[in-house]
């Protein structure tokens, strides 16, 4: 993990934030001092009270007043200060995300997933907020109360500040042994969070298939061991924590000290070495530095947790951006091609997912890619609209290559229809609007009846207003689909990339998409992944794929008279089709 600088270089994002930062350190600080003053004042003013009441008397109680009020209103002041500063830096480095996350590759967004995503924008952000927000009243009681105790007493007293001096190695070792492990055992106890955080995801968003397919309990069992596991750590760490509150117990709480000054204090004030206004002195701030321990505790824990939520967030920050070119130049022909294209996932070069990819989709046109899982069809569809960049060859729409046209210009010329259809929690619509928010009402119903959609959205209770629901979850898999296709056909793109939009739908909803998509290449043109064959037999181009090669490419009709790997996979595509579970053999008949 690196070191403190990825706060400082955070906080460095906003100028206002480091010297409001250092105010509120300077105030703490104050704070601090101010109460040692307000507490040494008010010890004689007390010793006052054994004599009659004379003029230093109120002199002292009404400088011990204006110590302790000013110790109290600093230490508001700082927090005041600070807090301000946090929320302020808490707002830049989320807009710096989200710049960032605006610039970086999709392919890197997809990968680093929504969850990871939003624990950084939102834990980690907030994770820092201890170490801006909080450190410096923790900086006052901890740091500067202390030493200005020690201090005052050195210069007024100093055999009392011998006997306080006395409890300084002591604490110095109980923070050692409570501070010894305490790093490695956080760091096993959040990874254990984590594993129970990610098995308690999937075993929930696993359900139904584990009821259903698990009869051993394999799953189960896998989750119990990682609870088992979480269980043994925090056991561990509460073991080490009883350790560390019987040491924090004995020794750093104000009582051994006050027992150790007041034993001292009364054998001294009998040998006439000290006053009895200096014993009480020490009585009151005496303790100060013992009482510092817990807060500096808090603040190394609160600055470790701060350190590696901003090692996280800079992490996301450093990721390289998209590169956009210096002399952006605007698309107008939406030909596709792929000229000896090779791509490699993470920069592994020994294992390429394309190797030597070329072919030209020409312009409102169908081209469909079909392979055995893993060939790299998805991986050639991503890379159309620059998930990642090509690590060899390129990619052309028209003549011009992919990486001389702005990401964000391309990206309005490409409609991306995923196998997991995306719909906000908004009316369908909405949803189907999210490709052009100016559409009309009747744009907008043009699209769904194109996407043989506006059928089921007249029979929904509100027709186009209807709410689809938190991620669409009131709509079944193929009416989602017809959603996202009817949006493609209203977007201005001229390309659409559907990836498998048959793969979950059933057989009605598929001859619908099929429909759909035969009215969408009229318009555009269109690359489309599919396993159900019989969704692209009319494409005017199939590409047959195999471990990152295009093996084959031509019509159905010529692809199935070559008798090669499409025929092979046909073959296969027939049979499964006719496969009938009641009957448990083959069936004769046609294509359902
Ligand atoms: N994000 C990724 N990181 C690393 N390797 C990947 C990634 N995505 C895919 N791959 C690898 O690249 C190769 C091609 O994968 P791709 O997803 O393009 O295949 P596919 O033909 O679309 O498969 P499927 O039909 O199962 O979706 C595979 O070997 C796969 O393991």
């Amino acid at each position: 993990m690196r070191g403190f600088e990825v706060v400082t270089r955070l906080v460095a994002l906003l100028p206002i934030v480091k010297s409001k930062i250092r105010l509120g350190m300077i105030l703490g600080i104050l704070a601090g001092f101010s109460t040692v003053i307000g507490l040494s004042l008010s010890a004689y003013a007390v010793s006052q009270l054994c004599e009659p009441i004379t003029k230093n008397f109120w002199m002292y109680l009404a400088g011990g007043l204006a110590g302790l009020s000013g110790g109290f209103g600093l230490r508001s002041m700082a927090d005041l200060t600070t807090h301000e500063a946090s929320y302020r830096l808490e707002v830049k480095i989320r807009e710096n995300i989200a710049d960032r996350l605006a610039s970086l590759p999709l392919g890197d967004i997809y990968q680093l997933g929504a969850g990871r995503i939003k624990k950084i924008m939102h834990n980690d952000v907030k994770g820092l907020h201890a170490a801006v927000a909080d450190a410096s009243p923790f900086v006052g009681v901890g740091f500067s109360q202390p030493l200005a105790a020690l201090l005052v007493l050195l210069i007024i007293q100093w055999k009392m500040f011998l006997v306080v001096s006395l409890m300084l190695p002591v604490i110095g070792l109980c923070m050692y042994f409570m501070t010894r492990d305490f790093a490695e055992q956080q760091k096993r106890y959040n990874n254990a969070s984590e594993a129970v955080n990610t098995a308690v995801i999937e075993f929930v968003q696993g359900m139904p298939v584990i009821r259903t397919f698990d009869g051993d309990r394999l799953a189960l069992k896998r989750f119990k061991g990682i609870i088992d596991t979480f269980t043994r750590t925090v056991s561990v760490w509460l073991a080490f924590s009883r350790q560390s509150s019987k040491l924090n117990n004995i020794f750093i709480t104000p009582l051994p000290t006050l027992l150790l000054i007041s034993a001292c204090g009364i054998f001294m004030l009998q040998c006439h070495w000290i006053s009895f206004s200096n014993f009480l002195l020490a009585m009151m701030i005496g303790s100060l530095p013992v009482q510092a321990v817990m807060p500096l505790m808090y603040l190394s824990q609160m600055l470790s947790e701060a350190k590696a939520a901003a090692s996280r967030i800079c992490e996301l920050l450093d990721m390289k951006p998209l590169p956009e070119p210096a002399h952006p130049q605007i698309p107008h022909q939406f030909d596709i091609t792929f000229d000896h294209v090779r791509f490699s996932y993470n920069n592994d070069t020994r294992k390429p997912a394309l190797d030597d990819i070329s072919f030209v989709v020409p312009e409102k046109t169908v081209c469909a890619l079909v392979g055995a899982s893993g060939s790299g069809k998805s991986t050639v569809a991503r890379l159309i609209p620059r998930f990642w960049d090509v690590t060899n060859g390129s990619i052309r729409l028209g003549n011009i290559d992919i990486r001389d046209i702005n990401s964000q210009v391309l990206l309005q010329h490409i409609a991306f229809v995923f196998q997991e259809p995306f719909l906000v929690s908004g009316s369908v619509a909405e949803n189907i609007a999210l490709a052009d928010p100016n559409a009309s009402d009747e744009q907008i119903k043009k699209a769904a009846q194109m996407a043989q959609a506006e059928d089921f959205i007249l029979n929904l209770e509100e027709g186009y207003q209807t709410p689809v629901g938190d991620g669409g979850n009131r709509l079944s898999g193929g009416q989602r689909q017809r959603i996202t296709i009817a949006r493609a056909l209203l977007s201005k793109a001229s390309i659409v990339i559907l990836d498998e939009p048959t793969a979950w739908v059933d057989p009605e909803s598929e001859a619908k998409i099929q429909m759909a998509l035969k009215t969408l290449s009229q318009h555009k043109t269109v690359i489309v992944i599919a396993h159900r064959l019989a969704t692209i037999m009319d494409a005017d181009q199939i590409l047959v794929m195999e471990k990152g090669h295009i093996v084959e490419g031509g019509r159905h009709a010529e692809l199935l008279q070559k008798q090669g790997k499409y025929a092979e996979i046909w073959q296969h595509y027939q049979e499964s089709s006719h496969w009938h579970l009641d009957k448990g053999k083959k069936d004769s008949g046609g294509l359902s």
